[in-house]
């Protein structure tokens, strides 16, 4: 198992921010990881993503297993040579995916059996299947632990139930990933809301020892209050010396407060989705290019962006692609959306480096 370098250059508070050295490449965190979930950041070329200053991308376990599966992509080479991205990958274990995407699962010690969302077929993924899949076949570089996320609310019981399901697949994730030197494997840690059962969670991943840390089981529903309830304490359980990724977060201003409390890593579909449907994010809060107040303005989304996307382009233009369901509109505001995503980062990362972070969280709560 390779604990890739983390090096940590600067502190504000609990806030860090630093690089971590992958073989295909560094991550400059706090990171942000445009979602690419059946091999492709929807509706950008790689070379889109890669100018929108992104340094590593997700990919999803759940998704290409089903298609174009999992043993395919390995004959053609592996996903980075599939999709042509020659960065680092993160691969989802595809527990997630199966419990929000797939018709019937059950969830039993062995393993998740679930039917696919595309055709009703029947599926088995075992830890030791999904590091398989994301290990061996996709070649991901980061891998991620397989666990059970459990739906919001959930009583303390069926939470602890859950996060220890979670602690024995990752120690069988743990032997089936072996001492790989050139791929890193996280754990994930859960707990739902409870800070007894995220506090068991963090010191049985410790004591199996995994590269990275990453808080699962939030935004599931809780609403930004009770998850920054959550990360008062739950990132700080986690081994300081190693990256921590909140998985699936988020809006803007999630991000922003997960990163004062201590997180490194995010991945979130909303710049892409939300960009499908005519929405662009800006300093100032979300607008919808749908709305008619764009229709005649003749001035870009952001004019100091080095992104095409958002300095090339008049809202009107763009009003107009909404509006004609053009697919260029998807394109160019799902470009603008991973590049400001992109750009909050390293605002994020400049703040913490000069120590002015709670400045630049009042200044940015107060725009959005
Ligand atoms: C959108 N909200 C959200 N919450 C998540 C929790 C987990 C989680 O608890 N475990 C795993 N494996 N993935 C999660 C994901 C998918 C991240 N791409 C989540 N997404």
């Amino acid at each position: 198992m390779a604990a890739f370098p983390f090096r940590i250059d600067a502190r504000d508070g609990r806030a860090r921010t630093g690089m971590i050295q992958t073989p295909r490449g560094e991550i400059r965190t706090p990171a942000f990881m445009p979602v690419g979930t059946a091999g492709t950041v929807k509706a950008l070329t790689v070379d889109q993503v890669r100018q929108a200053q992104a340094d590593i991308i997700l990919g999803n376990t759940y998704h290409l297993m089903l298609r174009p599966t999992a043993e395919r992509v390995a004959r053609l080479g592996g996903l980075h040579k599939f999709m042509r991205w020659d960065g680092p990958i993160l691969t989802d274990s595809g527990g997630f995916q199966v419990m929000s995407l797939s018709k019937i699962s059950k969830v039993k010690e062995e393993a998740v059996t679930f039917q696919s969302h595309l055709d009703g077929s029947r599926h088995v993924l075992s830890p030791e299947r999904s590091i398989e899949i994301q290990a061996d076949l996709l070649g991901s570089d980061i891998v991620m632990q397989l666990d059970e996320c459990v739906a919001w609310p959930a009583e303390e019981p069926r939470a602890a139930e859950g996060m220890r399901l979670s602690a024995r697949w990752a120690e069988r994730c743990k032997a089936a990933f072996g001492a790989r030197d050139t791929q890193a494997l996280f754990g994930i840690q859960q707990g739902s809301v409870y800070e007894p059962l995220r506090r068991e969670s963090a010191e049985r991943l410790i004591e199996i020892g995994f590269d990275g840390y990453a808080i699962g089981g939030l935004a599931v529903g809780e609403g930004h209050a009770a998850m920054c309830e959550v990360l008062d304490f739950a990132p700080a359980m986690l081994p300081d010396e190693r990256p921590r990724y909140l998985m699936g977060v988020g809006k803007p201003i999630d991000i922003v407060e997960a990163v004062a409390r201590g997180v490194d890593m995010f991945d979130c579909v909303l710049p892409t989705r939300s960009g499908r449907h005519g929405q662009a994010w800006t300093w100032d809060g979300p607008i919808n290019l749908k709305n008619a107040r764009f229709a005649e303005d003749e001035a870009p989304l952001d004019e100091a962006s080095p992104c095409p996307a958002s300095s090339a382009y008049s809202k009107a233009y763009l009003h107009h692609l909404v509006r004609a369901d053009e697919i260029l509109g998807q394109v160019l505001l799902s470009w603008h959306n991973v590049a400001f995503f992109e750009g909050l980062m390293a605002a994020l990362r400049q703040a913490i480096a000069e120590g002015r972070l709670d400045a630049f969280r009042k200044d940015f709560a107060a725009r959005q």
